[in-house]
């Protein structure tokens, strides 16, 4: 790592562009919520939204108001005035200046195509247009952001125009320049002949804002940082318009963590992923695993001999702490996994050599299961089980003798499943009975009827997920399916699995095994009469 003592200002823009990306729409609460996480982050600048465009972008600004915000400074969004008008009576400019903001992003045309074609008007209206705007706001005591729209094309096409748009801007009195790739067109060793060039140009510091389109946004931006901007623009999570902004989750670690850059979010990165789940809620998607720093899947460890080197020497197989940016490590149990695999696992019940039967037993065990069907990386709670069942630690709960369920369905009506069944606690017999929709609900009802009265334990475990993958479609309705079940006690969860051509059994599998994941590992805590 090389050690700077330059600074770059980190500018979230996930509550502007990133609600133009496709299918984000966050409510006023969301937008504040969101805007208070990207303060604890040590996020300098929060672009709020566009308050000219509608009533909910508007309200946002008014509730800043009355918010204090420990380090961020609150920026509104919007354009130029309009070809032949005055600042001052421009409802862009008007606009910008009731959100009451202390900063102000104006964007400008630079690519001279758009000045012809989408403004209508000539490069020497479009300069005026850019420099009244500018200064007017300068004069109304605010910070001005200079948004240079498409800078990268009109530097392509008509370096000299693009230039003379940041000298305009420059002079004017904008605080910091930032030409932006608006069409994420850009490639990386373009931007940094480009900043090569604006070295030599007496302007305003300068920033950077990229787009995604060639999958190099965040190269782009670390690229432009290093040719010398000092601002930088993104999002969280990297949502926004079209195939989204820079993001930031990749972008503030790259930058703190690796180049040795200061910024105010260098002192927080452990709230990174959190921060990426928090507006992955928001925005109602579902977090991205395999994205870098902040994914599940950042610190994730599969193949056997990877595990093998997290356990000697962990340092040698991640990029970075993942505990840095609020991550963590995760070995995943699978058909490639190794001995290492299972020696990491076994942790919780001691250390054991590559060599202890156990391990041997166990590394068998699962590669026989998985070939089978089986899939433990998402279901641990079956393999803690099998880890037992290895150790001679395994206490029995479940002992079936037989059950019986009969599906039945009368004209109009909703079809329900009758079951009954006989188990062997202890060496008595005990029977339980239950009527459900669905022969699942059936098994589980007519099990808990069995063996809550001994064990009232039972009654405070709940399903919450189950879910049936089909493993050979092709053979119709012979196929073999595989069941999850995901189960919790209020306070942990856990997931097990079963596996069988008859989806009931792999239904049963997996719950006996659910119900006999909590009675061994809760086993000391339960009163004598349930043990
Ligand atoms: C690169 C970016 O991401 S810029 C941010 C873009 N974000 C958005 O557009 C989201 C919010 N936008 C909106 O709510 C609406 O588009 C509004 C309120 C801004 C404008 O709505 P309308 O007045 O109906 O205009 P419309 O959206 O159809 O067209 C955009 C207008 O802005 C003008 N415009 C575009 N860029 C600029 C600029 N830099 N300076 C001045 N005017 C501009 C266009 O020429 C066009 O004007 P025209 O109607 O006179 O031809
Ligand atoms: C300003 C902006 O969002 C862009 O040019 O992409």
């Amino acid at each position: 790592m090389s050690a700077h003592t330059k600074s770059v200002a980190i500018f979230d823009t996930t509550l502007r562009d990133g609600m133009q990306g496709l299918e984000i729409n966050y409510s006023l609460e969301d937008k504040l919520s969101i805007a208070k996480k990207l303060d604890e982050i040590g996020i300098d600048y929060i672009e709020g939204g566009f308050p000219l465009s509608n009533d909910k972008e508007a309200a946002f600004f008014n509730h800043c108001k009355s918010m204090s915000f420990s380090h961020a400074k609150i920026a509104s969004f919007g354009s130029t005035r309009k070809p032949g008008g005055k600042a001052e009576s421009d409802g862009h400019i008007r606009a910008l200046l009731e959100a009451q903001t202390p900063v102000v992003v104006i964007v400008g045309k630079t690519w001279m195509a758009h000045v012809e074609k989408v403004l209508g008007t000539t490069a020497k209206e479009n300069l005026a247009m850019i420099a009244d705007s500018i200064s007017f706001l300068k004069r109304e005591g605010r910070e001005v952001v200079f948004d240079l729209e498409h800078f990268f094309d009109g530097y392509k096409d008509h370096r000299d125009y693009a230039l003379e748009v940041l000298k305009t801007a420059s002079h004017a009195g904008a605080d910091v320049l930032v030409p932006c790739d608006t069409n994420g067109g850009t490639l990386p060793h373009e931007v940094s002949a480009i900043y090569e060039d604006l070295k030599s140009q007496s302007l305003a510091p300068l920033g950077g804002h990229f787009h995604n389109d060639c999958g190099t946004a965040v190269a782009n931006s670390l690229a432009a940082v290093q040719g010398g901007a000092v601002h930088i623009q993104g999002t969280i999570n990297g949502w926004g318009e079209r195939c989204g902004n820079a993001n930031l989750c990749a972008i503030m670690p790259n930058l703190t963590l690796k180049m040795g850059y200061h910024a105010a979010c260098a002192d927080h990165m452990e709230k990174l992923t959190s921060l990426s789940r928090f507006v992955a809620e928001k925005a109602n998607i579902i977090p991205d695993k395999r994205q870098p720093y902040v994914g599940i899947a950042s610190f994730s460890h599969k193949a056997g001999q990877h595990a093998d080197v997290i356990l000697k020497a962990a340092h040698l197989m991640e990029h970075l702490d993942g505990s840095l940016v609020g991550n963590h490590r995760q070995v995943l149990l699978s058909e490639l996994a190794g001995k290492s695999t299972i020696v990491e696992k076994m942790k919780k019940y001691g250390s054991f050599e590559k060599n202890h039967p156990a391990v041997e037993t166990l590394i068998r065990t699962l590669k026989d299961k998985e070939n089978d069907g089986y899939e433990y990386e998402a279901a641990e709670g079956s393999f803690d089980l099998l880890m037992r069942q290895a150790l001679g630690e395994y206490k029995q709960l479940i002992e079936l003798k037989n059950y019986h369920l009969e599906s039945y369905k009368t004209a109009n009506a909703q079809s329900k499943t009758v079951g009954r069944m006989f188990l062997s606690d202890q060496g008595r017999e005990v029977m339980g009975a239950a009527v459900c929709i669905g022969p699942v609900e059936t098994l589980d009802g007519s099990l808990r009827d069995a063996l809550s009265p001994h064990y009232p334990f039972l009654d405070g475990l709940r399903l919450t997920d189950y879910r049936v993958r089909v493993l050979n479609p092709e053979s119709a309705s012979a196929a073999k399916v595989r069941v999850f079940i995901t189960s919790t006690n209020g306070d942990e969860e856990w997931t097990t699995v079963g596996v069988n051509e008859n989806i009931v059994e792999a239904s049963w599998e997996a719950l006996v095994d659910s119900y006999e994941y909590y009675y061994n590992n809760h086993y000391e805590e339960l009163p004598p009469e349930a043990r």
